[in-house]
């Protein structure tokens, strides 16, 4: 793709309609206004039983909807009532991605008025065993889906795409879902599930949204021999091959929707992440969900917990079950926090950081070996095998578990973090529940109910003692949805580490003394659109103190902005 090959990009002519020349195919967009069952059958518009007398009258709708009108209040009632006596959870994910395809607007009220009780079924864990058994629950296509078969093609596969102004993409190529692992092409729960969260705890417009699936194979041997598997059946392309696919993919998003569009790397295998990462850093608005906004919501938890603890960052010693894109990413923003804080290098503020791998805790004499994003974390010790050992020996106050791999906080672990801490912080971060280090039960129960607990999947509350502990949910999704607004009111550019920060920050300075006397270092949830609003206003901030803000001039109250571009779910009227 040339610069001079006339197909332009850009704000003005995105589809290359007006540059193309003669032997340049371009695609013959209409539009028309619906009505009838075209109407009621587009998700953007159907309301359903909702329709006034007029609408129905003025858009050739009588007739086809039996006479009772309903508020959209009512229909929300009788959702919710439906969902509740479903009691397997894949059958409410089913329910809702049903009502998703059907009538949009009642999907995301629903999910902004309820979003403590439907987050668990959009979200982790239920969207986890959904892309297990994404094949035998397929219906109807959500997404786009980008396989190694459209090769030198791409930009056409995006013109696909049915909506025009796109200003956030959710992109996976499956290749580590979650904690789950190779899931291929079913991974495209994941940047669904991600997108309705932008637009339900973000307040993103669902057409602004495009969750894409990069099928370059599977190395899962159980998906290659299931009959209703619904990606390629080859294995996984890598290498040069795998660079060349992702590159044209880069450039020709950015080509069909310009320089603001916003892309989420998600669930990508380690050594994709952190390349693709530092690759498309410097030429594209980007971030990795899982090393700079799981890093930057833990940030957030252990600013707030400084409160309870009485104790700043830096009287902390960190220890980390799990050296990938969490853990690394984490104990970066950690360092980076601790240096502006303190005014220390980020080297030594990175002396107290510690990191354990599959092969034990990461220390200089296993440097040679490491992969490049460990070897910051190699720090002089004698080589310690177990986790249990690298506690004992390096003693923290507070113990994170990345590793995607559940039950590894022991009760021997747990129980030695209560040893030598009065308040031990406790975070078992990975996804979902079934791959959770320990769960909140185990956490309060081990340490006598002095842990402050969080996961990256929800927990219920715990009794232990007579006493109910309330554990918090240390999971991306309090940042992105607030990031990718911030990032997208202010019309950023590029995407810079002290936003994460800003991120953080905002984020802990909305815990409240009664959330902390909850012992709770995260709000709850059912505030979180007037939370997001306030991390996209500080994330907004820092962006145009950066200068890579493109949509000037500066408002001046930058909450207010973000509130006020936020998506209501309500109905509109029809003419
Ligand atoms: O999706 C989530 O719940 C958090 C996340 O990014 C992951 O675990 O990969
Ligand atoms: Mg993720």
């Amino acid at each position: 793709m040339s610069s001079n090959s006339g197909v332009g990009g850009g704000i003005a002519d995105v589809y290359g309609e007006d540059s193309a020349t003669l032997d340049q195919l371009v695609t013959p967009w209409v539009t028309s206004v619906a009505s009838g069952c075209t109407l009621m059958r587009d998700p953007r518009y159907n309301k359903g039983l909702a329709f006034t007398d007029k609408e129905r009258d003025a858009h050739y709708l009588t007739g086809l909807l039996p006479p009772v009108i309903l508020s959209q209040d009512v229909q929300e009632r009788k959702v919710m009532h439906n969902l509740r006596q479903y009691t397997v959870p894949l059958q409410r994910y089913m329910a809702l991605m049903d009502l998703q395809e059907r009538n949009e607007r009642l999907f995301y009220k629903l999910l902004i008025d309820n979003v403590e009780e439907l987050l668990p079924v959009v979200y982790t864990p239920t969207v986890g065993e959904a892309c297990q058994k994404y094949g035998s629950i397929f219906r109807r296509p959500q997404g786009l889906y980008i396989s190694l078969k459209e090769k030198g093609k791409i930009l056409e596969v995006l013109k696909n795409w049915p909506q025009r102004g796109i200003q956030v993409i959710v992109v996976t190529d499956g290749e580590r879902i979650l904690g789950l692992g190779d899931l291929g092409c079913q991974g495209m729960g994941i940047p669904v599930g991600k997108l309705s969260l932008y637009t339900a705890l973000g307040g993103i417009r669902p057409s602004a949204c495009l969750p894409i699936t990069i099928d370059v194979g599977t190395n899962n041997e159980k998906l290659l021999n299931e009959e209703f598997y619904i990606g390629l059946k080859q294995r996984r392309e890598n290498g040069e091959e795998y660079a060349e696919f992702l590159h044209e993919f880069m450039c020709a998003v950015k080509q069909n929707y310009g320089e603001k569009v916003l892309v989420q790397f998600e669930d990508f295998a380690n050594h994709h992440a952190f390349e693709l990462l530092s690759k498309y850093s410097s030429s594209h608005l980007v971030f990795n969900d899982d090393i700079q906004g799981t890093a930057s919501v833990v940030l957030a938890g252990l600013i707030a917990a400084q409160k309870v603890l009485g104790k700043s960052l830096s009287d902390h010693t960190f220890l980390f079950l799990g050296a990938g894109e969490a853990g690394t990413g984490i104990a970066e923003l950690i360092a980076l926090q601790i240096s502006k804080e303190t005014g220390k290098s980020i080297d030594e503020t990175r002396g107290k950081i510690w990191l354990v791998d599959s092969k034990g805790l990461i220390v200089s004499s296993r440097k040679e070996s490491l992969q490049h994003f460990k070897q910051p974390w190699a720090h002089d010790h004698e080589p310690v095998k177990e986790l249990l050992g690298a506690v004992n020996a390096i003693k923290p106050t507070v113990l994170i578990g990345t590793s995607g791999v559940g039950k590894t906080f022991t009760k021997e672990v747990v129980e030695a973090m209560a040893t030598f801490n009065e308040k031990p912080l406790i975070l078992a971060l990975s996804n979902p529940t079934s791959q959770a280090e320990c769960t909140a039960e185990e956490a309060y129960t081990w340490t006598k109910g002095r842990a402050i607990f969080a996961s990256g999947s929800p927990f219920d509350p715990v009794e232990y003692d007579g006493k109910k502990f309330f554990p918090g949910q240390a999971n991306n999704c309090y940042i992105f949805p607030g990031l990718g607004l911030g990032l997208i009111m202010s019309g950023a550019i590029r995407v810079r580490e002290d936003m994460l920060l800003a991120a953080s920050d905002a984020l802990a300075s909305q815990v409240t003394e009664e959330n902390f006397a909850k012992g709770l270092i995260y709000p709850p949830f059912a505030n979180i659109r007037k939370i997001s609003a306030n991390i996209a206003a500080s994330v907004g901030a820092k962006t145009y103190e950066l200068g890579l803000a493109s949509n000037l001039p500066r408002p001046k109250d930058l909450v207010k902005m973000a509130e006020s571009c936020m998506y209501s779910p309500v109905y509109r009227n029809f003419r």
